[in-house]
């Protein structure tokens, strides 16, 4: 990681799990200064005990207030735009909320930047943005097109705007893997919405990749798609009963509020104009001007000849893979160990 060799960094909702797995990352490095910017100062203050490093300073601050994200940006080369309203049911429930921090803070965070002539912003946001179906997507599908839009207008600028999109982070705060753990650890049924859905699955150490990833290859309005494989929730589920070697009762509770039966990395429209770069997918900008006339003139009819790109067609895993990818999570590893010795 020499690109970031003295630069200051900002992480922008960085007390989160991605700003503090980033952080473990990147605070040893010959980075020059880290700065997490966030609400909470519990947090904070924990991080900062946990943490004891010189190299990063908090902030305390609002990215809906655009003078307390102006004042972290004082002299920042790198922003990671990781604030967000994520969970889909309270966004649901408070769209407003969403809309305000998700697109009105964003479009701040990407502003102040440009005005401080950063040098590179890379915003995070998800598969839930394609095609939305619930409040927190579509509010991270605007954030994508506030992103692209200054990008635009912004052309051979100094600071360059760009996106990364990723599916389901494994063992994340609040998702189905510690969920269904819990429940085996009290002997409660598994509750399955749907067998048959699926959802990308990737570590969060292969979504920090892929933004470290977008900030030494970005292009301006670049977003780029971390390839994943995929599961069915009930395979998800099969993998951690057979890890744990329990054969809990399954209870199918059906689709809940807002979800979808697969999710969408990447549209057919995205696609043809995406350079495949191993791994990960560049989507470049679609850099058109507002002239309406070209729209009717100029189409893709290359697209109607391509799929989506969804965790229904991707590469399925099967439930031994899973299996493997769940013992590779260091946290998943520590739980399974205390049940297993708990039982001896
Ligand atoms: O009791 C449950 C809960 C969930 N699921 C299923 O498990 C899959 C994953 O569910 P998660 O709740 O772990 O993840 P979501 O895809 O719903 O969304 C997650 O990922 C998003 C990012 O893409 C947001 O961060 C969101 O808050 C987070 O919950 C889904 O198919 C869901 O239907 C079950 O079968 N049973």
């Amino acid at each position: 990681m020499t690109t970031l060799a003295d630069k200051t960094v900002l992480i922008t909702g960085g007390t989160g799990s991605f700003g503090n797995e980033l952080l473990q990352l990147i605070k040893d490095t010959d980075v020059g200064e880290v700065r997490v910017f966030s609400r909470d100062e519990l947090k904070q203050e924990q991080m900062r005990v946990r943490m004891k490093n010189q190299k990063v300073k908090f902030h305390i601050g609002d990215i809906r207030d655009r003078q307390s994200v102006d004042q972290a940006m004082e002299g920042v080369d790198l922003v990671f735009h990781a604030a967000a309203l994520k969970q889909v049911p309270s966004c649901e429930f408070f769209p407003m909320q969403a809309l305000m921090t998700n697109v009105v803070g964003s479009h701040n965070v990407v502003e102040s930047a440009i005005a401080h002539r950063v040098g590179s912003v890379v915003c995070l946001s998800t598969d839930k943005a394609v095609f939305p179906v619930n409040a927190m997507g579509m509010t991270k599908g605007l954030m994508e097109k506030v992103a692209t839009a200054a990008a635009r207008r912004l052309g051979d600028h100094e600071t360059v705007i760009s996106t990364v999109r990723y599916g389901n982070v494994m063992y994340s705060r609040g998702s189905v893997i510690p969920l269904f753990v819990e429940q085996i650890k009290s002997g409660r049924p598994l509750t399955i919405t749907d067998p048959h859905m699926t959802r990308f699955l990737l570590s969060l150490r292969s979504a920090i990749d892929l933004v470290l990833f977008a900030f030494e290859h970005a292009r301006q309005g670049d977003i780029f798609v971390r390839k994943a494989p995929a599961s069915t929730v009930g395979d998800l589920a099969q993998a951690i009963q057979n890890l744990f070697g329990t054969d809990t009762p399954l209870e199918v509770i059906g689709t809940r509020h807002a979800e979808k039966l697969y999710e969408t990395l990447a549209t057919s429209g995205e696609l043809v104009n995406a350079e495949d770069m191993g791994d990960y997918l560049r989507i470049v900008m679609d850099d058109r001007d507002l002239n309406y006339a070209k729209y009717f003139t100029e189409g893709e009819p290359q697209e109607a000849l391509i799929d989506d790109y969804t965790s229904h067609n991707t590469e399925r895993l099967s439930v031994p893979q899973i299996e493997a990818l769940l013992r590779s999570l260091p946290a998943f590893e520590r739980e399974l160990t205390a049940f297993q010795s708990a039982r001896q």
